[in-house]
């Protein structure tokens, strides 16, 4: 387990205790009583046995009184990934919830991201926003912000302030009956004018669907991020009106996935949410593509969109990650997500005895490693392997004041038992690429 290979950074932090992760090969692997090293560019430089410490110490040059040991009752897990949130949406979260997709967007959506031209509005619900997913332990999470290049940009920065790793999509959509739009070559421009260097922080090229984009808009975007190498993310088959209208609007393309299929925009950097009407000859295309899907499954049931078979998507070989999709998700929280793909999934088997539902492993996979592979981070990120960097929860079953009681204490079961019940307040720090995140060190002001 422990890497023999010479640390080329020095040791920063030591962690004894411990540890629940997803590999290839392991939908969840619980190493008790591990020694974890994390070095100054907060790569995870070993990870060994608390019993091998002495040598690891010689080996990685560091000195016994620097290992901290995590208390009775904690553990750390990989950071968990929300590969599809709208970053300005946090604003209504749970306030419009009574509507399907098409009318929900015109009705509430639309009218409140047209406000994030105004930069006051957007530093607050964005900071809001950061530091809610923090703190409920989502270290990356791929954002939707708005048609607004410079309020997409705050976004960005306030991103790598807070320490969060993301992707950040300024939203182009040159169709809609409301003047929340720009003209085709305003996308275009205002896309490229939306660069974001920092470490952590990146561009992704956000057509918003295909429905609010014309041919010639999605071709420039497919070229955009082909010629730079950029991720993309949009919407897909979500609602049953939604696929209706894209046949009727895209009427020589064979199906929706054909649509992004034919202006580039399904590659292995692509992350499409939901694609709960996805046909078996889609998903094929999705898998031989390398594209991937978000599953947001509050949000699926909340606008009544409909129930994904994760199951399916698995067995066609679709990489697949979790996502709140705030607002059409009320919760922030990946913990929900977790839940809610658990609940979707025994919905199906009820519907469908022969449907296999998802385990609690399964869904911890999907929520951690899953979702760094549908980003394509997955050699950076995802599990405590050797080499990627210390993206980590600490979480504590039983803090004082917590919202779990521990009672019957059967130790392999504790991690399921805190995801299933736990909160932010078991979430006790927050760890990106080595750097401790949460509590927060609030930004320096401007
Ligand atoms: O859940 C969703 N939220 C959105 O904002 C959106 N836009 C297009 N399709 C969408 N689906
Ligand atoms: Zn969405």
């Amino acid at each position: 387990m422990a890497s023999l290979n010479r640390p080329r950074a020095k040791i920063a932090h030591v962690y004894r205790g411990t540890f629940m992760h997803s590999t290839q090969d392991t939908t969840l692997e619980i190493i008790e009583d591990a020694l974890l090293g994390v070095d100054t560019v907060g790569k995870i430089a070993f990870i060994g046995k608390g019993s091998e410490q002495d040598k690891l110490s010689q080996t990685f040059r560091f000195s016994s009184s620097n290992v901290t040991q995590l208390k009775q009752h904690e553990f750390f897990m990989p950071g968990m990934v929300d590969t599809h949130i709208h970053a300005p949406q946090y604003s209504y979260t749970g306030t419009a919830m009574d509507l399907p997709l098409l009318q929900w967007l015109n009705t509430y959506t639309f009218p409140v991201e047209s406000r994030f031209k105004d930069l006051k509005f957007a530093h607050r619900v964005y900071t809001e926003v950061v530091k809610r997913t923090l703190k409920n332990g989502t270290t990356t999470a791929c954002y939707f912000a708005t048609i607004h290049t410079d309020a997409s940009l705050l976004l960005g920065k306030i991103a790598n302030d807070f320490g969060q790793r993301a992707f950040v999509g300024k939203v182009c959509m040159d169709r809609n009956k409301s003047d929340y739009k720009e003209t085709t070559q305003e996308c275009q421009k205002e896309t490229c004018r939306c660069v974001l260097t920092y470490p952590l922080v990146k561009p992704v090229v956000t057509p918003r669907f295909a429905p609010s984009c014309t041919g010639d808009l999605l071709g420039q975007l497919g070229a955009i991020a082909r010629k730079n190498n950029l991720h993309i993310q949009s919407h897909i088959s979500e609602n049953v009106d939604e696929v209706k209208l894209v046949k009727e609007l895209f009427p020589e393309s064979k199906s929706y996935t054909d649509v992004y299929h034919k202006y580039n925009l399904l590659t292995d950097k692509t992350v499409m949410a939901h694609g709960c009407h996805l046909t078996d000859e889609e998903l094929t295309l999705f898998s031989e593509t390398g594209a991937s899907l978000s599953h947001c499954p509050n949000s699926n049931i909340s606008l009544c969109s409909g129930l994904l078979n994760v199951r399916n998507v698995l067995k066609h070989k679709v990489k697949l990650g979790l996502g709140t999709d705030v607002a059409g998700g009320y919760s922030a929280s990946m913990l929900d997500a977790v839940r809610r793909t658990l609940d979707t999934s025994k919905v199906l088997t009820i519907q469908n005895p022969k449907h296999q539902a998802l385990t609690f492993d399964e869904v911890f996979r999907l929520a951690t490693l899953g979702g760094s592979q549908a980003l394509f981070l997955d050699d950076q990120t995802g599990n405590f392997e050797v080499g990627k960097d210390f993206d980590a929860l600490r979480v504590n079953v039983a803090p004082p004041g917590g919202p779990i009681d521990l009672i019957l204490c059967d130790k392999p079961k504790v991690g399921s038992g805190a995801l299933y019940k736990g909160d932010d307040r078991n979430i006790v720090e927050v760890f990106v690429a080595g750097r401790k995140v949460v509590p927060f060190m609030e930004p320096a002001a401007e």
